[in-house]
């Protein structure tokens, strides 16, 4: 079996094995269903993507998988080398233990920290853990100066990958707003999770940013292991490296498959434009495909 690059969490499920299997997620506002009935299934080395206008219930399905709503039904299976986790079940904190790290659309780094601070914080719960819980750290256990090393280098390994090695000692809130999202990405790496979930990572990138950033992902999903959960309305983006495009449009699954399949797919075209078209989309428009209702 092919080693994953990461050595510290056991990637040994196969590949084409079910990573997350949503079933039936419903997310009820009081009158209002975000979610209705949805069901899907993100893959290890997939990256899927979740797409449609906006309103469709996409960060909604983020805040039930991570814990921040309980959904009203459904089931949220994760699946682990110790057998499948029921996330709907789990508060927010052994969900990101389990695992399941997440990005947001608004960048939440902590921009007083360095660069390099910010990696490290991520790795809290396994630092913590080493220092069993503050004692070994006070008295500098061995064991506990290991893991803060290894959460050093850990950390050093991203910001290369990320190309911000050269930024390390800066405050995060100095770097621009492209370092910014990429160093957030390295932040959830850092938790060693085995779903990423990314929310826009590409919103307010320039074309060579998002085309870099990508490239990032790609790597990711290749040399990681892991499976990535992708909300994006660069179409570009979504495009150029999703293996899987689901589509919600009210909440709703309208379409699930493989990018170019989705694109022409008429119920695709129709929840983008508002109306009909049984062509594919002409490029200029596929290129803004996630803009807002037509
Ligand atoms: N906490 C909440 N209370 C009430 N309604 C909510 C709540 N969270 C989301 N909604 C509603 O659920 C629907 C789906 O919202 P959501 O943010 O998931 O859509 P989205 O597809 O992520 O949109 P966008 O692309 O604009 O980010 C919207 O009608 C939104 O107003």
């Amino acid at each position: 079996m092919e080693k994953d690059s990461s050595t510290s969490r056991p990637h040994d499920l196969a590949p084409s094995r079910a990573l997350l299997t949503v079933e039936h997620l419903t997310m009820r506002f009081g009158g209002l269903t975000a979610i209705d009935d949805l069901s899907f299934v993100a893959r290890r080395r997939e990256i899927t993507a979740l797409i449609g206008p906006n309103g469709a219930g996409k960060t909604t399905v983020f805040n039930c998988l991570t814990g921040f709503y309980r959904p009203s039904v459904g089931r949220l299976t994760l699946a682990t080398e110790d057998g499948p986790l029921y996330l709907e079940r789990l508060e927010d904190y052994r969900i990101a233990r389990a695992g399941v790290a997440r990005t947001f659309q608004n960048i939440r780094l902590f921009p007083a920290m360095s660069v390099l601070e910010n990696l490290i914080v991520a790795q809290h719960n396994r630092l913590m853990r080493a220092s069993l819980y503050t004692v070994g750290g006070l008295l500098g256990l061995a064991g506990y100066r290991r893991a803060e090393r290894e959460a050093i280098e850990h950390a050093r390994g991203w910001l290369d990958r990320v190309g911000l090695a050269a930024r390390a000692d800066d405050d995060a809130g100095s770097l621009p707003y492209g370092d910014q999202r990429r160093l957030e990405i390295a932040r959830a790496m850092c938790t060693r999770p085995r779903l990423l979930c990314l929310d826009e990572p590409a919103a307010g990138l320039n074309p060579h940013e998002s085309a870099e950033l990508a490239g990032l992902l790609r790597d990711i999903r290749d040399r990681e292991g892991i499976g990535i959960l992708l909300i994006e309305h660069d179409m570009s983006v979504v495009m150029g490296i999703s293996d899987h495009v689901i589509v919600l449009d009210y909440g709703r699954k309208i379409a699930d498959g493989a990018a170019a399949a989705v694109r022409e797919d008429p119920a695709v075209i129709k929840a983008y434009l508002g109306e009909a078209e049984d062509e594919a989309l002409p490029p200029e428009v596929a290129s803004d495909l996630g803009g807002k209702r037509g």
